[in-house]
């Protein structure tokens, strides 16, 4: 397969069930080795679409493909491995042998799986488990378990629905770590998560879904960048001169109130004197272009001020989130409670 095909692939894929719900219209495209966020609320959409790619329920429109294999065939189900959202493993077995049937279900032989077992459960962290009975783990121990399932076949394109959710603080850096190490390998990662900070921490680019449509998606990084709003850490830095900066530069600038330091606070209270502070401070300005940081750098130095730090502010993901879907309809898990 050439490298410009792309892993993941879908065009207006669509599951429409009886009752009206599922999702609508899914263009993406995931490229090979990329680490895709998927995101939205509960009901958004995202497991279904997910389970249309493995190929477990079938689109009402739409294509889409993986590697350029037709979803539902078997080339592409050969291509993924898959955690699903709500997993049950077999009880009555034991870690290692859950892993083997999972292995020789993809077609391992055995001695590769007598090798791959033991390394993989060391992995992801229940190594010294394996031989104990699913029955006796706890949700975390399984969680971890279905992680070993969809890698034992070494897939390119892994599909995580929700992989940590089970899991304590640490287990998640774990998780991350795990998935961080994929992404070295060149693999391919789809990930549906609530946790913010997963996406935030591995994925390249993301889509938010709503009410089983593409609301917004772009790089992480496109979607957390406030562009107008930048922040300087000055030394000298004298109140009186806000407002010719502001009245000689055209941009709005104003003394940070969102950084917390006592400098800052000292600063914000003192705003009326016009005293020189021996310490720094954080100012907040709108820009309309980049080069007008530049600009007043240069006007701030004439007024005898020192420049440490400048920066456009980066919101948090969770905020972003928060701020994307703040007012608009959402007819998911809570229309149903
Ligand atoms: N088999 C089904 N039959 C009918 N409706 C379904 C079925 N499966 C899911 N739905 C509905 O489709 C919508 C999308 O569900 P889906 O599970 O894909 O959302 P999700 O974004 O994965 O949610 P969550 O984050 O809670 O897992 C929801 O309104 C859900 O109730």
């Amino acid at each position: 397969m050439s490298s410009l095909t792309a892993a993941i692939r879908s065009e207006g894929l669509t599951k429409e069930y009886k009752n009206g719900r599922g999702c609508r219209e899914i263009t993406i495209q995931v490229g090979q080795g990329e680490a895709f966020g998927f995101l939205g609320p509960n009901g958004a959409g995202k497991s279904t679409f997910v389970k249309m790619m493995v190929g477990l329920i079938s689109p009402s429109h739409g294509e889409a493909s993986l590697l350029g294999y037709p979803i539902g065939s078997l080339d592409a189900k050969r291509q993924i491995g898959y955690l699903p959202e709500l997993y049950r493993y077999q009880e009555w077995l034991t870690g290692e042998e859950v892993v083997r049937l999972h292995g020789k279900l993809c077609g391992l032989e055995r001695s590769a799986l007598q090798k791959r077992i033991p390394q993989l459960l060391e992995e992801v962290g229940i190594g010294l488990r394996g031989k104990d009975r699913v029955k006796h783990y706890s949700k975390g121990m399984q969680q971890r378990l279905g992680l070993a399932c969809a890698l034992v076949a070494d897939p390119p394109v892994v599909f995580l629905d929700e992989p940590s959710s089970a899991l304590d603080p640490i287990g998640r850096r774990e998780v991350r770590r795990i998935l961080a190490g994929l992404k070295d390998q060149g693999k391919t990662i789809f990930l549906n998560s609530h946790l913010l900070e997963d996406v935030e921490a591995l994925c390249d680019r993301m889509a938010l879904l709503n009410n089983g449509q593409i609301l917004r998606h772009g790089t992480v990084a496109e979607m957390l960048q406030k562009r107008t709003l930048w922040r300087f850490r000055v030394g000298g830095f004298i109140p009186a001169v806000l407002p010719w900066l502001h009245e000689v530069s055209g941009c709005e600038i104003r003394l940070s109130t969102d950084t917390g330091t006592a400098d800052n606070r000292n600063a914000v209270r003192s705003s009326s004197d016009s005293s020189s502070l021996a310490e720094t401070v954080w100012l907040e300005a709108e820009l309309d272009q980049e080069d007008q940081a530049g600009w007043l750098n240069h006007l701030m130095m004439e007024q005898g001020m020192t420049l440490y730090e400048a920066g456009p502010v980066k919101e948090r993901l969770e905020e972003w989130f928060m701020d994307t879907l703040t007012g608009l309809s959402h007819r998911g898990e809570r229309e149903c409670t």
